[in-house]
């Protein structure tokens, strides 16, 4: 089997529906990543698309020009090198898919936010993805201004001055903003060079037991997935620490539920990883970065319909306790920042129901107690978490859930 490269990275695309996330991603990637027909139906993105980007360096040309994803140079027909393989996660930016887009972002390394310059700025969910981005920790952010054939000069400067204004004071304080145009391909160049300055791969220990968020999970191969031929019970994601091998033990968790007269437990799944595949090709090794697929024994039916997305998988016996009850401490917004009118953010109160979000896993939990920033919270469905995992809490406001901040599992 020959050793492919595989993605070091992920970056989200972020921002507001219809901005140009998905458009972006393919002039990147080549790859649409809206491939679902409900998605093609209704054209916004349902679910987490990924797709896979080599940024190259043309030899003789100067920067930014010499960035390119052709292995030709378009400039001067030299052969191009390859830098870095990053993989982008599109993130659907509609305001009824913010549980979709919050644990999207737990696998995001860095953020693209994306802002189409010929509408106001801030739309409802370019501050919505902003805040998820602050509340989640992501620090290395690039702002595209896209669409930007669709203004003139003057109508992009007032639109940048929006943004610089917008970002005052967040965590995108000093991202650059780069005027693109998905749609024609404009200043990609100068776009790719901004990732390779300021979303660097992290340092990845590769020494520690494997563990992966589970995004996905599959039962056949459907032609046109993102996970092809592998056989068995299929689960998708990305490794957050160590090294995935096929023929070795993996443990899912929480796993399955299991009813005993009244009451109910979780037991994890343990089952063999058959076969692994990274961009599209079989590998034996994989490692953090980009999407993987694992190919288990497991029966499919296990793993039909996405019903272990959500779930972590490692080695056995070294992930973290399935919880169905936590503690948090809670970091707040000031306001709800998601709809048109911003309400004030009210401390959390007892019996209140939250959408949490924790890794790639969504669930709801009933606050039983809360005092100052300490909540005590029982989870309808549990989490396999550790202590001081970030939560994303968000708060029903009206038919919809609204972030409301975050809180770290004490
Ligand atoms: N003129 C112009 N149109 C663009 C550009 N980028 C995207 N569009 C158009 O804007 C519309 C929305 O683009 P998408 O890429 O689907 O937007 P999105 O942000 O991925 O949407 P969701 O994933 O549903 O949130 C489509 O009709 C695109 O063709 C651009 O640079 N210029």
């Amino acid at each position: 089997m020959a050793r492919v490269k595989q993605s070091e990275v992920n970056i989200g695309m972020v921002g507001h529906v219809d901005h140009g996330k998905t458009s972006l991603t393919k002039q990147l990637t080549g790859v649409w990543t809206d491939t679902h027909s409900e998605e093609l139906k209704r054209g916004i993105s349902i679910r987490l698309g990924y797709a896979d980007c080599e940024i190259r360096k043309c030899p003789k040309c100067p920067e930014p020009e010499a960035y390119t994803v052709n292995p030709v140079c378009p400039r001067c027909g030299s052969k191009t090198r390859i830098i870095r393989k990053v993989s982008f996660v599109d993130a659907p930016g509609h305001e009824t898919l913010m549980a979709t887009m919050l644990s999207g972002a737990s696998l995001m390394d860095g953020a693209i936010l994306v802002i189409a310059a010929n509408e106001e700025c801030p739309q409802p969910q370019t501050k919505e993805h902003l805040m998820a981005l602050d509340a989640l920790g992501i620090k290395n952010i690039i702002i595209v201004q896209n669409k930007i054939d669709l203004v003139d000069e003057e109508k992009a400067k007032e639109n940048y001055k929006q943004i610089k204004e917008f970002v005052k004071g967040t965590v995108a304080e000093n991202a650059p903003i780069i005027p693109v145009s998905a749609h024609h391909g404009a200043n990609i160049d100068v776009l790719l060079k901004a990732i390779e300055d300021f979303i660097p791969t992290p340092e990845r220990d590769t020494e520690l037991p494997p563990r992966m968020y589970v995004a996905r999970s599959f039962d056949i191969n459907k032609p046109g997935s993102e996970i092809k031929d592998l056989k068995g019970g299929v689960i998708g994601g990305s490794i957050i620490q160590g090294v995935l091998e096929v023929g070795k033990e993996i443990e899912i968790k929480p796993g399955l539920k299991v009813i005993e007269g009244n009451k109910t437990h979780w037991e994890p799944i343990i089952t063999k990883i058959t076969s692994l595949g990274v961009g599209g090709s079989k590998v034996k090794k994989a490692y953090p970065g980009g999407l993987v697929g694992v190919g288990t024994e497991l029966d499919p039916a296990l793993t039909k319909s996405d019903a272990l997305s959500g779930s972590v998988a490692g080695e056995p016996g070294t992930l973290p306790e399935t919880l169905d009850k936590i503690t948090i401490k809670a970091h707040l917004l000031e306001r709800i920042v998601g709809s048109k009118e911003e309400l004030t953010i009210e401390p959390l109160k007892s019996n209140e129901v939250l959408m949490l979000n924790v890794g790639t896993a969504t669930t709801v939990g009933v606050i039983l107690s809360a005092r100052n920033d300490i909540a005590d919270i029982k989870l309808k469905l549990p989490i396999c978490a550790d202590k001081g995992d970030r939560v994303a809490m968000s708060r029903r406001v009206g038919s919809r859930w609204r972030l409301i901040g975050y809180g770290i599992i004490q």
